[in-house]
């Protein structure tokens, strides 16, 4: 498209075709596709290079009305991570230790959902990938404000600056999870402040994954998005989607199964590996 001798029709279609792929969506397609006709008529240009520049600017732009800064200032920072079934809540609490404890912080993670066994594990084994701590479930199905309770409480003891708590994924009813996620919240708010709760989405699921996480962007206080999975997906336009949609600024994005898979997020740079 941008290789092209110049702009012609067929550049139009094709570059509302590979917005749609992307998953930007159709609102965001047409207005990107038509404030760059009004720019090409403008700046009278016919050179596909300069439509990719003007490209890069918009989707730019429109980055740039979110901060994705993370805010983990207090002692500890108390990180809740929400977000349905099978998105990738576990892997990203590893992940994000991981992230911290490059970065010379020290992370205790709680494992705040306790109606599988399985799960517990599963988290104590990227906890420990991760360089964490972790706090368990004394029994299955213990209530889970108590999980997160007993790991701030362990954070404030042992001077652990970074406390990430595990919640159920469970779309139960929206009442019982809602109730659930604002016990374990006010159980915590006891002893420390929330610094973040992130939202957890799929790349893949696109927009319905958007509206099965619904509830949670309601009701449970959510600071920020964490995007899974967008390797090998090439649905790069669903960050810029998801954060329009939900007025919530993508914090991180997981990029792979990988422990170290787990990057902060820059709109500048992530628009130049869209655009190229
Ligand atoms: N390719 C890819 N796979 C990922 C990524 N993040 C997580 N996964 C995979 O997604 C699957 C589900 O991840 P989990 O971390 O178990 O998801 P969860 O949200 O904790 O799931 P529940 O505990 O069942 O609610 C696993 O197979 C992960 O390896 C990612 O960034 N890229």
């Amino acid at each position: 498209m941008f290789a092209r001798e110049t702009i012609t029709e067929d550049t139009w279609d094709d570059l509302e075709t590979a917005l749609i792929t992307a998953d930007f969506g159709p609102t965001i397609t047409e207005e990107v596709i038509d404030s760059l006709r009004a720019d090409v008529d403008r700046f009278r240009t016919d050179d596909p290079r300069d439509l990719q520049r003007m490209l890069r600017e918009r989707l730019e732009e429109r980055f740039a009305q979110y901060d994705p800064t993370l805010n983990l200032k207090e002692r500890p920072a108390v990180v809740l991570v929400v977000g349905v079934n099978g998105v990738g809540k576990t892997t990203t609490i590893g992940k994000f230790a991981k992230f911290l404890t490059v970065r010379g912080q020290s992370v205790i993670v709680g494992a705040a959902d306790t109606f599988r066994a399985a799960a517990v594990e599963q988290l104590a084994t990227w906890a420990e990938r991760g360089g964490a701590s972790i706090i368990k479930p004394e029994r299955e199905g213990q209530d889970p404000a108590s999980v997160a309770f007993q790991t701030v409480a362990a954070a404030q003891q042992q001077g652990i600056s970074m406390c990430l708590i595990d919640t159920a994924g469970r779309l139960q009813t929206k009442g019982g999870l809602m109730d659930e996620l604002s016990k374990v919240r006010r159980v915590i708010e006891k002893q420390a402040p929330v610094s973040e709760v992130l939202l957890v989405l799929d790349a893949t699921t696109g927009q319905n994954g958007v509206s099965q996480a619904e509830a949670f962007i309601e009701h449970a206080g959510v600071t920020g998005l964490v995007i899974t999975k967008l390797d090998g997906s090439a649905k790069g336009g669903f960050v810029l989607a998801v954060q329009e949609r939900t007025g919530l600024p993508i914090k991180l994005i997981g990029q792979g199964e990988g422990i170290d898979d787990l990057t902060g997020f820059t709109g500048h740079v992530f628009v130049q590996q869209l655009v190229g």
